[in-house]
């Protein structure tokens, strides 16, 4: 917090979490087996309105990574100008050992255990990692039962379920709106710039169908089981179609197949982690070879891969404003649940577009004036701004 003027009382607050919640959520499987899950909720500041943010499924979540997860998420708001705090949650799970009969309980068993603690002025989950409209879902639904019926606790559900339209699709989105603005501000066509995609899930494989609907180069894509590659340009519509079938990018036919983390050092203009954190960190980081990095996920770079990379001039998109767009749609979700209204997708987009271009803007604007890189222009803004929130309630 050096480059801001925060006084040190006021940091000392934006840096701890407000609450943490930690359960046990015991779940007898088909099998009659009983295992006990940990589950997170962690509710990092809400000077500028009710926690917001996603819950992530995987066996690594612990309470460190979702502490630090929810801050994004409060700096993502704030950033994006959206009247919300930040929080973020998880099951450590691995969701391909469970059916999803399990799934649906375990949810709901999570559920039963943090009600009181989240509602639609207080904490408002959305999807994240493995999870999606259906887990979505299935909290409204539980939310419901104890609550009464109240759509707006949770953002991201079915369309046909009090969902937003363009929700799905919003994160990946937006991450394209800010490479079509990094781009120009380059001096930059996108069709003669290449472009390689870490992920393949939610935000991964809508981020390469719309640069792929640009008419930009995607030459390589991975997940989990391995990466593909082909200089020339890949089939983006034909991978997808592979992945949405169930198949993995392993089992691709095309291209060159690689193991997964040679994707990250592939040549190429403009990289696109997806996928999980840490990614990019001191093992791998001398050998990155893009000019551009956009983190549509979040915390991909660690902080010394960060600097390594800055001082290589490599220009880089931080995760609160490159994957803003998921919780822009859910603000706009939300809107509509507490209105009993519903947007057409047209609307959602265009206003997705202005909310991301805008961030965008007053992020280069400031980077520029003040000779600072992206990610710390960001976090100026979002810092500056919640800490203002927090002097004008006042602190008691
Ligand atoms: N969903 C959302 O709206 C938002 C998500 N994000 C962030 O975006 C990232 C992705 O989230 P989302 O798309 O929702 O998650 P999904 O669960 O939908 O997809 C995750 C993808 O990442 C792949 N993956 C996991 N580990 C690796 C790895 N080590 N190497 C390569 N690929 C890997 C998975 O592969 P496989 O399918 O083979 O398991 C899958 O393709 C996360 O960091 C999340 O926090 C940020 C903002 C909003
Ligand atoms: O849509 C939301 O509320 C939050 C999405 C999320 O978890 C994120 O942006 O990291």
């Amino acid at each position: 917090m050096d480059v801001m003027d925060v006084g040190q009382n006021i940091e000392a607050l934006l840096v701890t979490a407000n609450r943490s919640i930690s359960v046990k959520i015991p779940l007898e499987l088909d099998d009659g087996t009983i295992r006990v899950f940990k589950g997170y909720r962690v509710q990092h500041n809400n000077a500028r309105g009710p926690f917001k943010g996603g819950l992530r499924y995987a066996p690594d979540v612990d309470l460190d990574e979702v502490r630090s997860l929810a801050s994004l998420m409060t700096w993502k708001t704030a950033l994006t100008r959206l009247p919300y705090g930040g929080a973020k949650g998880g099951i450590a799970v691995d969701v391909k050992e469970l059916n999803r009969g399990e799934l649906e309980r375990l949810t709901r068993r999570f559920v039963n255990r943090i009600h009181d603690f989240i509602g639609p002025q207080t904490d408002i989950p959305a999807p994240d990692m493995n999870t999606n409209a259906q887990t979505m879902a299935w909290i409204m639904d539980q939310y419901s039962m104890l609550h009464g019926h109240n759509p707006a606790v949770v953002t991201g559900k079915p369309v046909d379920l009090y969902g937003a339209e363009g929700r799905e699709s919003a994160t990946g989105r937006g991450v394209v709106y800010v490479i079509e603005e990094l781009m120009k501000d380059e001096g930059r066509d996108l069709a003669e710039t290449t472009f390689c995609i870490q992920g393949l899930g939610n935000v991964g494989s809508y981020a390469a169908r719309f640069l792929d609907g640009l008419g930009a180069k995607i030459v390589g894509v991975s997940d989990v089981s391995g990466a593909v590659y082909d200089e020339a340009g890949l089939p983006v519509g034909e991978i997808l179609e592979h992945v949405r079938k169930g198949g993995d990018v392993k089992g691709y036919a095309g291209g060159d197949a690689l193991p997964g983390e040679e994707l990250l050092t592939l040549p190429c203009d403009v990289l696109v982690p997806a996928a999980v954190g840490d990614v990019i960190n001191r093992e791998n980081m001398r050998e990155i070879r893009a000019s551009y990095i956009v983190e549509a996920a979040n915390g991909p770079v660690t902080p010394e891969a960060d600097d390594h990379l800055r001082e290589r001039g490599v220009i880089l998109v931080p995760d609160i404003l490159a994957n803003a767009g998921g919780v822009v749609v859910s603000y706009f979700e939300w809107v509509q649940n507490l209105q009993n209204f519903s947007w057409k997708e047209k609307q959602a987009n265009a206003e997705l577009h202005s909310t991301i271009t805008e961030a965008y803007r007053r992020v280069r604007k400031l980077a520029k004036r003040r000779g600072l890189d992206l990610r710390t222009a960001a976090f100026v803004l979002a810092i500056g701004s919640v800490g203002k929130a927090t002097v004008l309630r006042g602190i008691y």
